[in-house]
């Protein structure tokens, strides 16, 4: 499990860090960064750095980053773009040897253009965790100054970055980033940990905050979550997925989310739906069964329009969000939840159907770039109104329970682009409903789900295009090949 913790957590465990002199962990952080930053130069045969400066303390580290990277004999420039700079770094990186430039507003001077054009690698230090989202108007032009060849090394967080990871914001964009002792948010949540790039982290002393504010889950966790059966398991203690899907316009919704659940494992499938879906089932997943009867869970909604949706259909859609079982809402499925459950509920909803789903709760005041804006607070607002764990589908996507759970938020960004392809949400549908039917609670199948369903898909093609069908079809082998590490 990789763990993050909220940005507060972080500024008490390093007042907590004692035993240290004043500047210490400084020096630490600064030795860590130009480590990394040697060893990438000397990978690409490189020799000339640009130190960004700040005027917070991760202007510091980066100016005492830059003082060890001149004192080995690299050419760096130090430009100044902060109000202020971190004096005792900077004196240390004059005496190295640095040549320092101001780009304080403004356009920047030649010789900034051209070192920045010209550098092997960049060091970024113009804000770290006191930073607010976004780059001054001065250094907005700065992503396209840096040249195409530079090596960006970022210092803590990607300057510009929201470090709560809430908001998307203007950023500088980094091939990777060296923070400290453990992971933040900005590094794990949906629309920060684009421009994190490669996540090193280097360990200064200071100790883990107690309770993390974001988790992933890596695949050394999967033995752990995994249901596997016993000599004692059967089909039914194993649990029976209810799947209420597709339609006669949407056939292939059904056939997605059944061979999902069936190659992940699932101890039975019952599948509802009219006579299409129901006659391409029969053919091509002989394993599944029709109709009524009892299940550990429901999955509801993947190709589901309920506007015009067979009458059993929503029948039993309804009877089971009366239930006391845990239910998955898919796609149009989520048209049918306005309030509460006393039960276990997954909703898992793509950009566009959380902000219909939002607006339709009226959770907010949310234009149409709210949800792209801040994903998981508005995932959280859907969450909290409906208490209810959200799963917001992306590259990076996040599993957010209600604030009052007190769990922490997961991400897995496990999959290629590739998946983005229809039909790839009806699988993970398929597969957390399994998950759930088997008993694991919305945010391990959740987040479970995402991390098999990216590995899958990685596996079903590694390196090329993937359809849907043939990441339902991989589930079993790659739970197999997790299982077995
Ligand atoms: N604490 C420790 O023990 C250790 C901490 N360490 C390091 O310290 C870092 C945190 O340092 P910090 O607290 O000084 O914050 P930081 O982000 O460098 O500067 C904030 C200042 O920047 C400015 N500014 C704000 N937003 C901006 C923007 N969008 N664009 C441009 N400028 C902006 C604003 O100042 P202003 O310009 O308004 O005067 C604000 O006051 C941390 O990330 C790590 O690297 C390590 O050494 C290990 C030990
Ligand atoms: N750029 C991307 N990289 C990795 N995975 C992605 C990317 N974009 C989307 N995905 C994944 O692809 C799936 C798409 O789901 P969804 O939009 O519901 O598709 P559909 O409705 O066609 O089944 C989700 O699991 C999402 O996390």
């Amino acid at each position: 499990m990789i763990r993050a913790y909220a940005i507060d957590d972080v500024r008490e465990a390093e007042a907590a860090t004692d035993g240290f002199g004043e500047g210490e962990l400084m020096q630490r952080a600064a030795a860590g960064v130009a480590a990394v930053a040697a060893a990438r130069l000397d990978e690409q045969g490189g020799e000339r750095v640009v130190v960004l400066v700040g005027s917070g303390d991760n202007g510091g580290d980066a100016l005492y980053a830059g003082a060890e990277l001149a004192n080995d004999g690299r050419s760096v420039v130090a430009v100044l773009v902060g109000s202020s700079a971190h004096e005792s770094g900077l004196e240390a990186a004059r005496s190295a040897g640095a040549v320092v430039a101001e780009w304080r507003d403004g356009v920047p001077a030649g010789e900034v253009v051209a070192a920045l054009a010209d550098a092997d690698l960049v060091l970024d230090g113009v804000t770290g965790i006191g930073g607010r989202p976004g780059l001054r108007p001065h250094l907005l032009a700065l992503p396209d100054l840096i040249g195409d060849d530079a090596y960006v090394l970022a210092v803590d967080l990607p300057s510009g970055t929201d470090p709560a990871g809430l908001q998307r914001s203007d950023a500088v964009y980094a091939d990777e980033t060296v923070t400290f002792s453990f992971a933040k948010p900005v590094h794990l949540m949906p629309p920060t940990e684009p421009a994190t790039g490669l996540l090193t982290v280097v360990d200064i002393g200071v100790a883990e905050p107690a309770v993390p504010a974001v988790e992933r889950l890596t695949h050394a966790d999967l033995p752990a979550l995994w249901p596997v059966p016993g000599p004692d398991d059967d089909k039914y203690s194993r649990g029976v997925l209810g799947i209420v899907s597709g339609g006669e316009r949407y056939t292939g919704a059904p056939l997605m989310n059944v061979t999902a659940a069936v190659t992940a494992g699932v101890g039975m499938v019952r599948y509802v739906g009219p006579r299409q879906p129901t006659d391409l089932l029969r053919s091509l997943v002989p394993e599944c069964v029709f109709g009524e009867g009892r299940v550990q869970a429901w999955a509801i909604g993947s190709g589901l329009d309920v506007e015009h949706a067979d009458d059993e259909q929503l029948r039993i859609a309804r009877e089971a969000l009366e239930s006391d079982l845990p239910v998955l809402l898919d796609a149009g499925g989520l048209d049918l939840i306005d309030e509460s459950r006393s039960a276990p509920t997954l909703l898992t909803p793509h950009a566009g159907e959380l902000l219909r789903l939002a607006r339709r709760l009226e959770v907010g005041d949310l234009d149409d770039d709210a949800v792209r804006r801040a994903p998981v607070s508005i995932a959280r607002l859907v969450a909290d109104r409906l208490d209810a764990t959200v799963l917001l589908k992306g590259a990076v996507t996040a599993v957010v329970p209600p604030s009052a759970s007190g769990l922490p938020v997961r991400t897995q960004a496990d999959g290629p682009s590739w998946l983005s392809t229809a039909g790839s949400g009806d699988v993970l549908a398929g597969l957390a409903g399994a998950l759930l039917a088997a008993g694991l609670s919305p945010l391990d199948a959740g987040s479970l789900a995402a991390l098999v369903h990216g590995v899958a898909a990685d596996d079903a093609n590694p390196g090329g295009p993937v359809r849907a069908m043939d990441v339902a079809h991989q589930l079993g082998r790659t739970v197999a090949r997790l299982l077995s590490r």
